[in-house]
């Protein structure tokens, strides 16, 4: 049975990520990386799950999380990817560092 109440908590978190305040360092994560886009053909072999916050959002809309921590797991693996792609000098890294610390203030509300 799917927790109503956890997962509209989710829904107030993954719109809170996408709120324009936050677009400065939250664009790069909007919409699945395009490594063609991005000329970075050797992302698929680095990455072997990707994840974005409008991968997640349709998930939350689609039912498709079990619980919140489901939810959580898919953020955090967006998380890893961006940190296991991009190099802690990149500002990517440092991108990701930030929008994860707005989501850790809201997951721990
Ligand atoms: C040559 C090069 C180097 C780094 C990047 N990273 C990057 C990523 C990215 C996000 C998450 C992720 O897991 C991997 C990559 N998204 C971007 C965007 C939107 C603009 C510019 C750079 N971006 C792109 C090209």
């Amino acid at each position: 049975k799917k927790n109503a109440s956890e997962l509209k908590f989710c829904d107030m978190v993954i719109k809170e990520l996408h709120k324009k305040i936050h677009e400065p360092y939250a664009f790069p994560f909007y919409s699945p990386v395009d490594p063609v886009a991005l000329n970075i053909p050797e992302y698929f072999k680095i990455i072997k799950k990707p994840m974005d916050l409008g991968t997640i959002q349709s998930k939350l809309k689609t039912n498709q999380y079990e619980t919140g921590n489901d939810f959580e797991a898919d953020l955090r693996l967006m998380f890893r990817n961006c940190y296991k792609f991009n190099p802690p000098n990149q500002a990517v890294h440092q991108m990701g560092k930030r929008l994860e610390g707005i989501f850790d203030e809201k997951w721990s509300d």
